[in-house]
């Protein structure tokens, strides 16, 4: 059976990853983006990392990062995967790529130009994220955007080999949807399975199931 990639990014503690054992999640974020709502400092992150599940893919996040802030993660956190949510162009991932030989997410926000084409993203990222921005805020927004830009969105990527994978205000009660309508490589939440702002076991228990769910049935 294929599988949805389940992605929950925004992990701000080892307990948040605690909250992990024995939800079949694929991937876990930890935002190492200066000054947001969620940011990690390196430091914290190895620590957050050791409590994450076997099994379990580290995504790092980070926005238009220089070359020195991701070495500061990365000789510090064993991350899986490195996660692009600023303006990085083709030669930025293609660096990183090279430089820490990782899986490499491209975030493409839904209604803004990114700086370069496809083709020249294409041979360095193995993901393009398709999220939401709103009020300034490029991550974590807790909104949808218009999903009828992904059927175009899955072609085009799909020719390269490239995954699409969407967030962008996901949570239990319209995730079915999205596979339904478009069937993307995997989904990624954040609000959608937090209470008060921290991460829910039972939410994301729920959500999880409802995309095994599918998965069953329809993949
Ligand atoms: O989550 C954040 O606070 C964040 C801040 C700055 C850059 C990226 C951020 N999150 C990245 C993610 O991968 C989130 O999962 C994604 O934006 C979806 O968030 P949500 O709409 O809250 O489910």
């Amino acid at each position: 059976m294929k599988r949805t990639f389940i992605k929950v990014c925004g992990l701000r503690t080892p307990v948040d990853a605690e909250k992990l054992i024995g939800v079949d999640v694929d991937a876990a974020g930890i935002i190492f983006v200066p000054g947001v709502k969620r940011t990690v400092k390196p430091q914290d992150g190895a620590e957050i990392a050791k409590q994450i599940p076997t099994g379990v893919k580290l995504v790092g996040v980070w926005m238009d990062p220089s070359k020195e802030e991701m070495f500061t993660v990365c000789n510090r956190v064993n991350v899986d995967f490195v996660q692009l949510h600023g303006s990085e162009s083709p030669a930025f991932c293609q660096w990183v790529k090279e430089r820490f030989q990782t899986k490499v997410v491209k975030v493409f926000h839904a209604g803004i130009r990114s700086p370069g084409q496809l083709e020249d993203y294409a041979p360095w990222i193995d993901v393009a994220l398709i999220d939401s921005f709103s009020e300034g805020k490029r991550g974590g927004t807790g909104k949808v955007f218009d999903w009828r830009i992904l059927q175009k969105e899955k072609e085009r990527w799909e020719t390269f080999g490239v995954s699409v994978w969407v967030a962008g205000g996901l949570r239990v009660e319209n995730v079915n949807q999205l596979l339904e309508q478009y069937t993307p490589d995997g989904v990624d939440v954040s609000s959608g399975v937090e209470l008060d702002g921290v991460k829910d076991r039972f939410k994301m228990v729920q959500f999880v199931e409802r995309v095994r769910a599918y998965d069953r049935q329809f993949r």
